[in-house]
């Protein structure tokens, strides 16, 4: 029979700064290797989405952020895994630059550039959400 790996809640932020929004590229050697994404990781059990968002940042990137909202949960089945990706908006909370401590390179890009670069199939619902609220007034 075929197995399915479901792996559960997976938080990721959508950092703002200005018009730009912070992207970062998964390191080669890892499923999904080299596609852009957005920060993030899996939530533990017993905690919250925000409490495993600011968990993921701080160790991914060195940083605290401000979450300014929740964008709609989206349930993705990839050929060996299933997630369900839970993603928010937010802002860096203190000054300094992110620290690229687990990826291979990170980028702040508009939303316009945002078709350049190759994101994971289950963001590309997160990435048309996230377009169509920056157009509307
Ligand atoms: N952080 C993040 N993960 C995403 C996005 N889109 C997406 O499909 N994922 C998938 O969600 C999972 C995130 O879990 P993770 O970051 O803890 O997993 P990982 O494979 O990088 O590392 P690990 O399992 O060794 O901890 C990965 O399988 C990743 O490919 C996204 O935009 N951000």
């Amino acid at each position: 029979m075929l197995s399915l790996l479901h792996i559960g809640r997976v938080v990721c932020g959508l950092i703002e700064r200005g018009e730009r929004l912070l992207i970062a590229r998964r390191p080669a050697g890892k499923n999904l290797g080299l596609k852009w994404e957005f920060p993030g990781g899996k939530v533990e059990p017993g905690e919250s989405d925000e409490d495993a968002l600011h968990r993921e940042l701080e160790e991914e990137l060195g940083v605290r952020v401000n979450i300014i909202e929740r964008l709609t949960p989206c349930f993705h089945r990839y050929p060996d895994f299933s997630l369900e990706l839970i993603s928010f908006r937010c802002v860096l909370a203190d000054t300094g630059e992110p620290l690229s401590r687990e990826h291979e390179e990170l980028k702040w890009i508009t939303p316009d550039e945002m078709s350049q670069y190759e994101f994971p199939e289950a963001d590309l619902p997160v990435l048309e959400e996230y377009r169509t609220q920056q157009r509307s007034p």
